[in-house]
């Protein structure tokens, strides 16, 4: 995320900008069913589509059994994503093409920050008791300090379910700009766990509160939650980033994660973007996609595009 970008400085808590907002499911399923059904993107188009996609990928590993080797790998992947040979074919091989960040715990940020030494791409660090978030507040607050310390550039915080869940909106704003004022210059996204809230009513009411305690991004999910990033979800969240917009003058990135794995998912998510908010939010400091396994498809997709064949799987293992 470039710094001439203009952060989000929150606002007081505003509970009449969104206590009597209603979201009606099946009308947002019935939009994002047009928006996944209605738009054919092909041939050089789509392959410009899917290279966008990458920029806006934090290429994620949060696994328990995270190691340095595995974490250096996935920043050797960042740093190259495609294939030289493939980049070249479709006459992008000078662009310097990388993933928007790369994503992983906090014990495994100075591993990152040393693999993607001159690179350019930002270390992004899960934190505040990912994924459940249930640890007290101030150890929350200084794993987050950990991370900013040992060198993560963005900040991935989870929020208190709960809160949602009983309508405290008070001290859901309260911990959530707790959590902004530790990251300090690092970027804050805040993961709301969409899966885990209940109804898309809450989804949107979360999404304010988050924005209006100052979050630089908001995102759907862990990865960890039994149903992760949605297009009903998201078109939700978005739909709150423009109300943001509008009530505010300021812009919202959104990341939708877990469970992001085809390029057709990216290519919906990326209409989406577009058809709802516009050209700036298909870039990556208004745009994220968390994903651990997103880019073997695309890279697979763009190989088709140039040679007209599919490899199989195993040849774009990882990642
Ligand atoms: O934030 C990123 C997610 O944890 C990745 O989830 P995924 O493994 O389903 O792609």
């Amino acid at each position: 995320m470039s710094e001439s970008h203009e952060r989000n400085p929150g606002t007081p808590l505003e509970r009449g900008w969104f206590e009597d907002v209603q979201i009606n499911r099946s009308a947002a399923e019935r939009r994002t069913a047009l928006i996944a059904s209605g738009r054919t993107v092909k041939k050089k188009h789509q392959a410009a589509w899917l290279l966008r996609a990458i920029q806006c990928i934090d290429l994620t590993t949060l696994s328990g059994d995270d190691t340095p080797g595995r974490v250096r790998r996935l920043c050797n992947k960042a740093r190259q994503p495609v294939r030289q040979d493939i980049l070249d074919a479709l006459g992008v091989g000078d662009i310097g093409l990388t993933t928007g960040a790369v994503c992983v715990y906090p014990t495994m940020v100075p591993h990152a920050v040393k693999a993607l030494e001159g690179s350019g791409i930002p270390v992004a660090s899960v934190a505040t008791g990912f994924p459940a978030g249930l640890t007290p507040l101030p150890q929350r607050l200084a794993e987050i300090r950990y991370a900013v310390e040992q060198g993560a550039a963005e900040i991935d915080i989870v929020i208190t379910r709960e809160h949602v869940l009983l309508g405290n909106w008070q001290a859901l704003y309260d911990e959530i700009r707790a959590m902004r004022e530790t990251c300090g210059e690092a970027h804050m996204k805040a993961i709301l766990a969409t899966g885990e809230l209940g109804t898309l009513t809450n989804v949107y009411r979360a999404s304010m509160v988050a924005m209006q305690a100052g979050a630089d991004f908001i995102k759907t999910s862990t990865g960890k939650e039994p149903e992760n990033a949605t297009l009903p979800v998201s078109l939700t969240m978005v739909r709150a980033l423009r109300d943001y917009r509008d009530l505010t003058g300021h812009n919202i990135g959104f990341k939708p994660a877990g469970g992001l794995r085809t390029a057709k998912d990216a290519m919906n998510w990326l209409a989406l973007m577009k058809e709802e908010l516009g050209g700036p939010w298909m870039e990556p400091h208004l745009f994220r996609i968390g994903a651990s396994s997103l880019l073997a498809d695309i890279e697979r997709q763009l190989e088709h595009n140039v040679t007209g064949r599919y490899a199989s799987a195993e040849h774009h293992a990882l990642s």
